[in-house]
């Protein structure tokens, strides 16, 4: 991940207000809503990866590889309960900028380092804010890692995030690990995010990713130190979870 929300280059997360606290594991079956996805210029099949049902195929975005539906139902369903040990042992957080801004995202982690920010900054840390070191990586998230991300060692760090259906992340470059020739990869479960990618340099037109559950996004080659963030949620259109919201799993080869 990258740079702060003042620091001029990395991260430019938007810092907004958290919304009230909304646990994304309990609750009733939210009630699915029919929604158009967004357009995707230039998409264009280029590469398959394996699920547990067969054989995908990715859209090339902005040289991002966006693997549609790449978990069936029953992985993301195996991936919601593994995400559900993975906060009770690590709760969600609400991070910080280092003006004390939140962030309308609720975060924890899984693997070896996760990451936090907080009035001294954003980082990757062994341990979480409250003291515990952060869980295994879910099975699940290892076995996506090892089949669409090319790379031969594991993820360093499973970055968690919940998104209430106010939530948002502002554009930024993920762009706080040491090797940027290791992939970033984004699994998404529950409501559909307006995933917005742009170029690397600063500025200029973004394409829209719409971002469902189950769906796999690969930042690698030239996308890698892409600018992308979050626009919104589109709750109700999914049914995975019980709560109205979105989990994005974000992994990277912290090094
Ligand atoms: O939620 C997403 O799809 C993107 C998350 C992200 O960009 C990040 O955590 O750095
Ligand atoms: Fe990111």
């Amino acid at each position: 991940m990258g740079g702060g929300a003042e620091g001029g280059r990395g991260r430019r997360r938007e810092a907004d207000a958290a919304g009230p606290p909304l646990s994304p594991f309990h609750g009733r079956t939210a009630r699915r809503r029919r929604h158009r996805p967004g357009r995707c210029p230039g998409a264009l099949a280029v590469r398959a990866g394996r699920n547990g049902t067969g054989i995908v195929s990715a859209i090339a975005v902005r040289g991002a590889l966006w693997f549609r539906g790449f978990l069936d139902r029953a992985a993301q369903e195996r991936l919601v309960d593994e995400i559900r040990a993975v906060v009770a042992a690590a709760p969600l957080f609400a991070p910080v900028t280092r003006r004390g801004q939140p962030l309308s995202v609720r975060m924890t982690s899984a693997g070896r380092c996760g990451w936090v920010s907080d009035r001294k900054g954003y980082r990757y840390e062994p341990r979480h804010p409250d003291g515990m070191p952060w869980p295994p990586l879910p099975p699940t998230v290892a076995a996506a890692w090892e089949a669409l991300s090319g790379w031969p060692a594991p993820p360093d760090c499973c970055l968690v995030n919940w998104y209430d259906p106010g939530a948002r992340m502002g554009l930024h470059q993920d762009r706080d690990e040491a090797d940027f020739s290791a992939p970033v990869l984004s699994l998404s479960l529950g409501d559909t995010g307006v995933f917005r990618i742009g170029a690397e340099a600063r500025g200029g037109r973004t394409d829209r990713i719409d971002l469902a559950s189950g769906d796999a996004l690969l930042l690698t080659g030239p996308s890698r130190l892409a600018h992308h963030g979050i626009a919104r949620i589109l709750p109700g259109t999914s049914t995975l979870l019980p709560a109205p919201g979105r989990i994005n799993l974000t992994c990277r080869v912290v090094g």
